[in-house]
């Protein structure tokens, strides 16, 4: 790896402000998606360094809280300005442990520093309230306090931004974080470690706890110093949290799968449309959780529609992210390829057509060919499950009603798409769709301001914006007598 700051890369994981090995010297290998290459190995830690982190957090928080908001503010800004410097080279670690395009990779550095800019600035405005009182000699005040101990888990996909949109809001409201990042991406979660560090962030305040899911997740779950836990991952794993939680009842927050429904109508921009459909349904080679799953298109322009999102398939450039132009990089591993693969013949054996792709492409390795199908009925896999790979299922549909019907026949509700020029359809449809987030006219929802989060079984809880630091803040209510 070609890095400018070689310092950036740790193969040690970052406890209670200490950097190190595991216990017992046991470490995990990473390795890179595009080349199956080594790039290098993590302490493969557990139960017994997780509760250090967790101890020196409780420890650290006293003080973290205690300080003034607008104090707290000056070094998160310092620790995103210096993410932001420093995003070549979290690029390329992304790039190398994660596969995206350093492109995108880079992207998604700038994203997560707005995550930590935004909070410094939300912690400021974390206000209590003065209530009317119902009697004379009373006073009712409400306070807002840090909630104690966080603890998050993130996932493989964002490596970067998945962190900082939980350390932002857990820091700026004045709780420390203790973060176990995926095994499949550990380097960018510790290099913005050595940039909080760096930044003058106090130790304890964010521990990186690398190495095994079940023990550290565990102690996480249990441990009655962590009062709240968030994650972003599977619907699977998110559920074993939440009952694990359930013996300390902790404040949880999860951003779980999604099963995103991306409608047009015969009224839509086609070329919109298509750009939207590509944004949304190939980014990170289809690999994110607010991907379009199901692209669902009126009898008017399905034929249309799908001749020019094959056109505009045919230009993806398929690579090691590391490469220019290169638009799609491999997937995270041998299991995420065996998924697509698996829901490619399985709507194919239901009667679906793949118009282009279809197969693990030329390169190797776990790279897939940015595919279409056609043809796609409700009783085929790629509907009901999340494909998270580079696959685009196109089924035809008659009115508005059945659109809404078919977008919402899912257990999952975080994003939903559609394209329409009519401004009733765009009420209706955006009040009918059961997800916590709908793009009309656009592919591309997430930024730092707007309110990231699920409803059904895609999740508890709102990332980002104004709303997102209530997810750290608990509510106490004051009853003063005696006036
Ligand atoms: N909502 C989203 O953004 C994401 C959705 N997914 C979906 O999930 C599928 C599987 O991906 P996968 O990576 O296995 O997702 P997981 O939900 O298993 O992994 C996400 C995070 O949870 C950790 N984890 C896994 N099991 C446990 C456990 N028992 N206790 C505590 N932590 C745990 C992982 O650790 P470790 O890495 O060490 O295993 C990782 O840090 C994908 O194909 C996709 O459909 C995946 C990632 C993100
Ligand atoms: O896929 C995910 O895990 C959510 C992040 C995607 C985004 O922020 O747009």
């Amino acid at each position: 790896m070609q890095l400018k700051d070689r310092d950036l890369f740790r193969q040690q994981a970052y406890v209670a402000g200490t950097w190190m090995d595991a216990e017992d010297g046991a470490s995990d290998t990473v390795t890179n998606p595009a080349t199956g290459e080594k790039i290098g190995t993590v302490p493969r830690m557990g139960a017994v360094e997780t509760r250090r982190a967790i101890e020196a957090a409780g420890f650290a928080m006293k003080a973290w809280a205690a300080m003034p908001a607008k104090e707290r503010a000056v070094i998160l800004r310092r620790w995103a300005d210096m993410m932001v410097a420093q995003a070549d080279d979290i690029g390329v670690l992304m790039t190398s442990e994660q596969g995206k395009p350093l492109a995108e990779a880079k992207g998604e550095v700038a994203y997560a520093a707005s995550f930590i800019e935004w909070f410094a600035e939300q912690g400021k405005r974390v206000d209590g309230d003065v209530l009317q009182s119902p009697w004379r000699d009373r006073r009712l005040v409400v306070l807002k306090q840090p909630v104690g101990v966080c603890a998050a888990i993130t996932p493989w996909n964002f490596p970067a931004a998945m962190i900082t949109r939980k350390a932002g809001p857990a820091l700026a409201a004045g709780c420390p974080i203790v973060v176990k990042p995926a095994s499949k991406t550990p380097y960018t979660a510790l290099a913005m470690a050595v940039l909080a560090e760096r930044a003058g962030l106090p130790k304890g305040l964010l521990s990186v706890v690398t190495g095994n899911a079940g023990k550290i997740g565990g102690e996480m779950t249990s441990n009655p110093i962590v009062r709240k836990l968030t994650f972003t991952g599977s619907t699977e794993t998110g559920k074993k949290l939440m009952a694990a939680c359930a013996g300390t009842v902790k404040k949880m927050s999860m951003e779980l799968g999604g099963n995103a429904p991306f409608i047009v109508f015969d009224d839509a921009d086609l070329d919109a449309a298509v750009e939207g459909a590509i944004a949304s349904k190939y980014r990170n080679t289809g690999q994110t959780c607010v991907c379009a799953n199901r692209l669902f298109v009126q009898d008017g322009v399905y034929d249309a529609f799908a001749a020019r999102l094959a056109a505009a398939v045919a230009r993806l450039k398929v690579g090691n992210g590391l490469d220019e132009g290169v638009t799609q990089g491999p997937l995270i591993d041998m299991a995420a390829l065996e998924k697509v693969e698996q829901h490619v013949a399985d709507a194919v054996a239901l009667g679906a057509k793949v118009a282009i792709g279809g197969r693990r492409h030329a390169n190797g390795g776990t790279f897939y060919e940015p595919t279409i199908l056609t043809g796609v009925t409700e009783n085929m896999a790629v509907m009901r499950e999340e494909t998270f790979g580079p696959v685009a299922p196109l089924v035809r549909f008659a009115t508005e009603a059945d659109a809404i019907r078919l977008a919402n026949n899912t257990e999952f509700g975080l994003a939903g798409y559609f394209y329409s020029r009519d401004i009733g359809r765009v009420w209706r449809v955006a009040e009918a769709m059961e997800t916590g987030m709908v793009g009309i006219n656009t592919g591309i929802l997430s930024n730092e301001i707007g309110p990231f989060g699920g409803v059904k079984e895609s999740g508890l809880g709102r990332e980002g914006s104004k709303y997102g630091i209530d997810e750290y803040l608990e509510t106490k209510y004051l009853c003063i007598a005696g006036m």
